[in-house]
């Protein structure tokens, strides 16, 4: 990035051309997307009658468009507005300092500013600072962890802060497995089958600061995509931005105040063979307020081969997707493909197009 900075045209009235979206991309419907919102305290009390619901509203969420919201997840709400504060602190500083933890080519570690080093055109109206945490990390690994949340946040907190990060994603992780959980109910599969598949797995932490804009309705924060990802968890302040792609048209997913947005990626999607779509979702901008999202996306172990489970392919449903690595899809959206909606269709092709004959 370094040389061609675009940051300081964030406070100019045009937009660069760069960040000017194609028409069709950006339309909206000004409509709500109306779900339930699934309280999961009876899950986490073992009330069968209240699982049994929660199981039915998961499963038809996921079968319409893979997108729901849970309250009484079980994560700290002082946890996370700890985090959106580190968060909001981080973006605050001036644009040096959050250089001195640039994200380097390859790397999911750092501070990247619209992307603007990978891409050239459609750039997102966001700038991004992402961690990736695993819990069986080597020593190196954890000090090179400590010396990067120094970097960012400077002598004096960054013990404290960076150790609020850690415990943000524990808990996230824990949710997700619970979640994992109750997809595996939902789909008629072993319950532990998915929760199991996922214990070893990586975590990616985005946050995303989206800046006001002058022109919203040229650009977007984030473009429209599917997660390649199994499943993310979404924390999004009151500001509001966040659309999901329903019945052929654009919702917002309004904030609710102590609830997480979940949705399903790409991986899961190959994992339910096909049964669940993974949810196309973007965010919006605006002219007066900017806003953060705190994204956690749940990853398998990079060595795990991904396969459904034997009960979800028959003669009626055959395989939809081949067996493949979580490091090989993972290496594709980082190496020769932008994500977007058709991530998974695009890779499928790649692999097959690639298979020694
Ligand atoms: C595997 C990943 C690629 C992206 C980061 C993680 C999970 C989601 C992907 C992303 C956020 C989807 C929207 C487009 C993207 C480029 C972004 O706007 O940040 C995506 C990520 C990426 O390639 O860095
Ligand atoms: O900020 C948002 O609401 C969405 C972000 C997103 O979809 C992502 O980072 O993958
Ligand atoms: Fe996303």
């Amino acid at each position: 990035m370094g040389s061609n900075l675009l940051y300081p045209n964030f406070s100019k009235n045009l937009l660069p051309e760069k960040f000017i979206w194609p028409k069709e991309k950006i339309h909206s419907s000004n409509q709500e997307l109306n779900e339930p919102i699934i309280d999961l305290e009876g899950f986490h009390s073992g009330d069968a009658a209240a699982t049994g619901r929660i199981i039915g509203l998961v499963r038809s969420a996921c079968l319409s468009h893979g997108l729901f919201q849970v309250i009484n997840h079980g994560v700290d709400l002082d946890l996370i507005n700890s985090i959106n504060d580190h968060v909001n602190y981080f973006f605050k500083l001036p644009i040096d300092e959050k250089m001195r933890v640039h994200r380097l080519p390859g790397s999911f570690w750092g501070y990247s500013f619209a992307h603007a080093d990978r891409f050239s055109l459609n750039l997102p109206w966001k700038e991004i600072f992402s961690c990736i945490f695993c819990e069986n990390a080597s020593a190196s690994d954890h000090s090179e962890g400590a010396l990067f949340f120094k970097s960012a946040f400077g002598d004096q907190e960054f013990e404290k802060i960076r150790l609020d990060f850690q415990n943000y994603c524990k808990a996230m992780k824990k949710l997700s497995l619970t979640i994992m959980e109750i997809l595996g109910l939902s789909l008629g599969v072993d319950r532990k089958f998915y929760k199991e598949f996922f214990e070893d797995g990586s975590s990616i932490l985005r946050c995303n600061f989206y800046p006001p804009c002058q022109e919203p309705k040229q650009t977007l924060g984030t473009g429209p995509h599917c997660d390649p990802t199994a499943l993310t968890i979404l924390y999004q302040d009151r500001v509001g931005g966040l659309e999901v792609f329903s019945d052929e048209k654009w919702k917002s997913v309004g904030p609710q105040p102590d609830a997480l947005v979940i949705n399903l990626g790409d991986t899961f999607s190959a994992l339910s063979n096909g049964v669940y779509k993974s949810c196309p979702h973007r965010a919006v901008v605006n002219k007066s307020m900017e806003r953060v999202s705190l994204v956690y996306f749940l990853c398998p172990n990079e060595e795990k081969v991904i396969a459904p489970p034997k009960n979800l392919v028959s003669s009626e449903r055959v395989r939809q997707y081949p067996d493949f690595k979580w490091s090989d899809f993972l290496n594709f959206t980082q190496k020769y493909y932008r994500v977007d909606v058709a991530t998974l269709q695009n890779f499928t092709k790649w692999l097959i197009s690639h298979q020694p004959t």
